[in-house]
């Protein structure tokens, strides 16, 4: 054991001392020759010197049974004054120190000031191959540390100044350069601790960061960059590849000026208002509306928990012929919200007329409503035909977004409407009843036209192309709802593919009228001609020749449609790619969170394991014993009153720098206030992996 062999960790233990500064004055140093003031290059390559005593000519530090006595002066077990760590030339006021620690409370608490002792004052200096030494202040005075350079710098350098130390500099080689990874540095309370087999990520680590890592360990897997937890997510790692590291891999925001995320875009609001629209999204699909529920079914093949989304008090609405009633409900296999059309009275007279349904639910186009089943139900009291959709939280038709009224606030419909649709079309219907931009416009026609494009293409018609059935799902996004429902519905009566495609056509030109005018009861030709003349006011050429080809009365195909209109389709998927730059960038921020989440949920799994009670390597000793100090001081921290700190910022910033591994120093009070350990964030870091390291070997079986 040496006090130069390369420690687990720095951390410095700071107890109360057993004897004042005062009492104990250093013995003066005789004046010594030259070559033995020099350091023993061996002790600082190997922790030791195989010649000490042997004719060795440079200076050795005292081993370990010359040593002063350890600083502790109480039993806990932690790091005493034998380990190497930085050793102030004055005392240091632990009440000064914790200056550093961020903690007033804890501050307040410890309580007489402890001191270094002077034993601890002639210890050895150790300084941490990359870490700098703490800064000078007035509260840390750090002697000059002893540089240790890489051991091939090392050795290279010996043949040149120190020939006598050569031979067995390369004779111990390899195999100390490992050993004084594993032994050095620690005194008998670490000695139960087995640090061969728990830390050997650790090492990875070390050796990894500070360029030591020898390529011909190749079996070697655990490092940062084979996080076992890691590697259990994204399945097994390959070899440790060596490559610079630098793990403050933070994901650094694109730069506004290349991703816009603050602006919003075409199809994506700013960052704030997506934000929002999640939430309100979320919101919307959490929200309940009992009173709206009474009177229907509590469970409806595999479906509950249906409330209707419009209402049904006053004038009935019409699909067709049929009254018909949109609910949503969730399916209980999977808990994921549908919306059930449900067709009231409709009597179904052949299983085939499910036929279409088949065909519809195979259809996957981003412009559609997905369609997940329909079935006949008489648990609405009649013989209802339902048809089962994806639900879309907060969307709205086209003719509520942009051409409905807003009710007037005392409307019977407002007082008798149950609050959860009430609050919806509250919300939801303040129409836009302002000319519709041109932008807008083309959006919505080429993406309705590339769903009827994917429709025709398979042989079926659309058939509910119409401001009432087309939903608003997102900014600038629109889904034609309802599909295949007109197909079971006139099964009995079916019409030509052909004709109902040319029908879809029309219906296209007639809701680009529709939507260019605001108005949605366009039915004879005057009124036609009427809303043609205001097009022409307010829209380009192009728009208005799309309108005249769809509603007159030759012949048309989607494909015609689609040339018509191929110079505003490239523009409509650069704003699509676009978004999905945006979103992109909005998912790298959100990288952050499964980061820290990781680190969280790594010292969750390691902390107070009751089944580790009883080993003494999980007790409170070595690395545990730290990390259970950092849990607390990330997370149990208290005001100067003692009362609960709950700041979500601390929480960030050390996590952060936990995982960035920085040099920066923490110091960890003992829940007994009694001792306090000064650690850096990368040496916690190094515990954690070591400790979770474990962990995982025992998950699988090992231990
Ligand atoms: N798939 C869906 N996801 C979310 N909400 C939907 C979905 N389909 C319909 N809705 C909502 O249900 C409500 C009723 O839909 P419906 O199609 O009956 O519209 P409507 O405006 O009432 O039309 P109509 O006047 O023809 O009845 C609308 O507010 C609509 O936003």
């Amino acid at each position: 054991m040496s006090f130069f062999a390369k420690p687990h960790s720095s951390a410095v233990k700071i107890v109360k001392p057993t004897s004042t500064t005062e009492d104990v004055k250093p013995p003066p140093t005789p004046p010594r020759k030259d070559s033995e003031r020099r350091q023993c290059r061996n002790v600082v390559i190997y922790g030791h010197c195989k010649f000490q005593g042997k004719g060795c000519i440079y200076a050795h530090p005292p081993t370990f049974e010359e040593a002063p006595a350890a600083v502790t002066t109480n039993t806990s077990p932690t790091l005493t004054a034998a380990a190497p760590a930085f050793t102030p030339s004055t005392p240091i006021k632990v009440k000064a120190s914790i200056d550093r620690s961020d903690s007033p409370a804890m501050v307040a608490s410890m309580s007489p000031p402890a001191t270094i002792t002077p034993q601890a004052l002639n210890a050895a200096v150790f300084v941490p191959r990359t870490n700098p030494p703490l800064e000078s202040s007035p509260q840390h005075d750090i002697s000059t540390p002893i540089q240790i350079n890489h051991p091939d710098d090392v050795f290279t350098e010996s043949v040149q100044t120190q020939d006598q130390q050569v031979e067995h500099a390369y004779e111990n080689g390899h195999h100390e350069r490992h050993q004084q990874n594993y032994s050095g540095g620690y005194s008998s309370e670490y000695d139960n601790y087995d640090y061969q087999a728990t830390t050997e990520a650790m090492q990875g680590m070390e050796l990894a960061d500070s360029g030591y890592f020898d390529p011909t360990q190749s079996g070697y897997s655990h490092g940062y960059d084979t996080d076992p937890m890691e590697e259990s997510y994204y399945g097994h790692a390959s070899v440790f590849v060596r490559q610079p590291l630098n793990y403050l891999l933070y994901t650094p925001s694109m730069p506004t000026e290349l991703v816009q995320n603050t602006i919003s875009s075409h199809f994506v609001p700013s960052s704030s208002d997506l934000r929002q629209t999640l939430q309100e999204k979320s919101e919307n699909i959490h929200g309940a509306a009992s009173i709206a529920s009474v009177g229907l079914p509590e469970e409806l093949q595999g479906y509950h928990t249906i409330v209707p989304l419009e209402s049904t008090l006053g004038e009935r609405k019409k699909f067709g012929n049929w009254h018909s009633t949109v609910y949503r409900a969730f399916r209980a296999v999977d808990g994921v919200p549908h919306t059930l059309r449900r067709v009231e009275d409709y009597r179904m007279m052949h299983q085939a007329a499910f036929g279409p349904i088949e065909t519809w639910s195979q259809i996957q186009h981003p412009n559609i409503v997905p369609i997940r089943e329909a079935f006949t139900t008489k648990a609405f009291g009649d013989h209802s035909l339902v048809v089962s959709f994806a639900y879309y939280p907060n969307a709205k038709t086209l003719l509520d977004t942009h051409i409905k009224q807003k009710p007037p606030t005392t409307s019977s419909f407002q007082q008798g409407t149950p609050a959860f649709y009430q609050n919806r079309h509250h919300r939801h219907q303040q129409p836009n009843l302002q000319h519709i931009p041109e932008k807008t416009l083309w959006s919505y026609i080429i993406q309705i036209a590339s769903a009827i494009k994917k429709v025709h293409d398979r042989g079926l018609a659309v058939r509910v192309i119409d401001a009432s059935k087309i939903l608003v799902v997102g900014q600038n996004r629109v889904r034609i709802g309802s599909c295949g429902i007109y197909d079971v519905l006139f099964y009995d009566n079916q019409q030509e593919i052909s004709y109902l495609q040319q029908e879809d056509m029309v219906m296209l030109g007639r809701l680009m009228v529709v939507l260019c005018t605001g108005n949605a009861s366009i039915t004879s030709q005057s009124q036609m001609q009427k809303a043609l003349d205001t097009i022409k006011r307010g829209y380009s050429l192009e728009v208005q020749s799309l309108v005249m080809f769809l509603c007159s009365k030759m012949q048309k195909t989607i494909d015609q449609v689609l040339d018509l209109i191929k110079g505003r389709i490239l523009i409509e998927q650069e704003e699509a790619l676009s978004a999905v730059d945006h979103l992109e960038g909005e998912l790298m921020g959100e990288l952050e969170n499964a980061r820290l989440f990781r680190l969280s949920t790594k010292l969750m799994f390691i902390c107070e394991r009751p089944e580790f009670a009883r080993d003494v390597r999980w007790s409170d000793t070595g690395d545990r014993y730290i990390i259970k100090l950092f849990r607390d001081y990330v997370f149990h921290q208290v005001d100067e009153h003692g009362n609960p700190l709950l700041d979500l910022t601390h929480v960030l910033t050390c996590l952060n720098k936990l995982d960035a591994g920085t040099d920066e120093k923490v110091m960890l009070v003992a829940r007994d206030e009694q001792s306090c350990l000064v650690v850096s964030y990368k040496e916690i870091k190094a515990c954690i992996a070591g400790a979770f390291d474990e962990l995982w070997r025992a998950r699988q079986g090992g231990r």
